[in-house]
């Protein structure tokens, strides 16, 4: 016998109740598939994101190997040399005296503006010719370009998302001595001098130096290592004394070395003369460092993507001793990280973070923050007041292609010029 046999028998009421409770049934069973159907869908767009974001892995790491390569053959390319000029024979030769030490006469190129070489510029001399081809900006805008000073930033640790144990570990070894200096003294412990942070670029180095620096009402100076041995011969070694002369005037301070392995690679066993000035300038940071008494009131924090190559000696003991992991963010760190960035948006109900941090896999902060205002672009390009899942999509698609452009311009620059 089946449900329908005993239907003839059934008052009006029964039948009607019956009715209705198919109906019922037929509505849970419908709503049901159609949830199902936009679950699938979803899985089926994430599978689809998931591939594309592996086939641009592949391709962004055959990009990185290029450029890498590319970037080996930079180093091998000779700097220019730093020179002072003292006198002008004639038209067309001056004496210079060089960064190094020696003077010379030397030529310039007719592409310079003569008015611009006189006694006193500062030029870059060719160091195959010695010929000028450069005149460079006065020696206070060459140190201005190269640190950034912040009197007390705006970060705070609140605003640095899934960075947990390291702001716990930032806390205790530059943040203490910064604070509580009298706690080691009472002990009887030097404060730790220098801590390491490294991790791929955009996970939150800079953040932690500077949430620090305003924790303590310190000083923030950030230089970038790389820009010390970019040019000029001679130049390195003094930027570095100059930037702890500056901490030292200006304590609290926490100075921030970005890039730390441009000056601190291993030693490599040739030795142009690029080598040497970068092995000049590590001497100098070497010596500042031991140099250095370490009372609490200056924090150094260094920051390398590539802890791999960098020289043992900066890790003794009394220097960079302290080694602090910045990942990039699991799928925890990047819900807190897309919290931080969402605060204030205005977002469409639908606009669930953790489907994002399903589509963000392998992403860094910096990109996670790159994506939500490219979200919010998009809804105010569509004269929209709220941001929907789709403008986080197109975001993210967005956000991982130019990383591409990035890293092809990048490379394309380094292969032209
Ligand atoms: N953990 C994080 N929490 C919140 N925002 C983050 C985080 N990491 C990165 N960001 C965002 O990315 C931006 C860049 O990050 P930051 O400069 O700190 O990275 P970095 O690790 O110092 O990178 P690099 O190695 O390239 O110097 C920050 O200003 C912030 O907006």
């Amino acid at each position: 016998m089946n449900d329908f046999d005993d239907l003839e028998n059934s008052s009006k009421e029964e039948l009607i109740e019956r009715i209705e409770s198919l109906e019922d049934e037929i509505t849970s069973i419908r709503e049901e598939k159609s949830k199902a159907k936009s679950n699938l869908m979803w899985k089926v767009r994430k599978l689809e994101k998931d591939k594309v974001l592996i086939e641009n892995e592949k391709i962004r790491l055959e990009r990185e190997a290029k450029s890498l390569r590319s970037e080996v053959e930079r180093f091998r390319s000779p700097p220019l040399v730093l020179a002072t000029i003292t006198e002008v024979l004639d038209e067309h030769r001056m004496t210079v005296k060089s960064s190094t030490g020696p003077s010379f006469l030397v030529n310039y190129s007719k592409f310079l503006d003569e008015k611009l070489l006189v006694p006193g510029s500062r030029v870059a001399l060719n160091q195959q010719t010695f010929g000028i081809v450069e005149v460079l900006p006065s020696e206070k805008d060459a140190n201005v370009s190269g640190m950034e000073i912040e009197t007390k930033p705006d970060v705070t640790y609140d605003q640095i998302g899934g960075l947990e144990e390291q702001i716990v570990e930032v806390k205790e070894t530059v943040e203490l001595p910064l604070k509580e200096p009298e706690l080691f003294e009472k002990i009887g412990i030097d404060p730790p001098k220098g801590i390491l942070l490294y991790g791929p670029p955009g996970t939150g180095k800079t953040l932690l130096a500077k949430a620090v620096a305003n924790e303590t009402n310190a000083t923030f100076i950030k230089i970038v290592a790389s820009e010390f041995v970019k040019k000029y011969i001679g130049e390195g070694a003094r930027l570095v004394r100059e930037v702890f002369e500056l901490a030292k005037e200006k304590a609290p301070a926490i100075i921030f070395i970005d890039e730390l392995d441009a000056v601190a690679a291993k030693r490599l066993k040739s030795s142009t003369s690029g080598d040497r000035e970068v092995q000049r300038t590590l001497m100098q940071l070497l010596a500042e460092l031991d140099g250095f008494e370490s009372r609490g009131d200056i924090g150094i924090i260094g920051a390398t993507n590539r802890p791999d190559i960098l020289d043992p000696a900066l890790l003794r003991p009394g220097r960079f001793d302290r080694f602090i992991e910045v990942p990039l963010p699991n799928a925890d760190g990047r819900k807190e990280i897309l919290k931080i960035h969402t605060k204030r948006m205005a977002l469409d109900e639908e606009a669930d973070i953790d489907i994002l941090c399903d589509l963000t896999d392998g992403l860094s902060g910096a990109d996670l923050k790159a994506i939500c205002t490219e979200a919010g672009m998009f809804a105010i390009r569509e004269k929209r007041d709220k941001v929907t899942v789709a403008d986080f999509m197109d975001a993210v698609d967005k956000v991982v292609d130019s990383e591409h452009d990035e890293e092809f311009k990048k490379e394309a620059g380094v292969m032209f010029g």
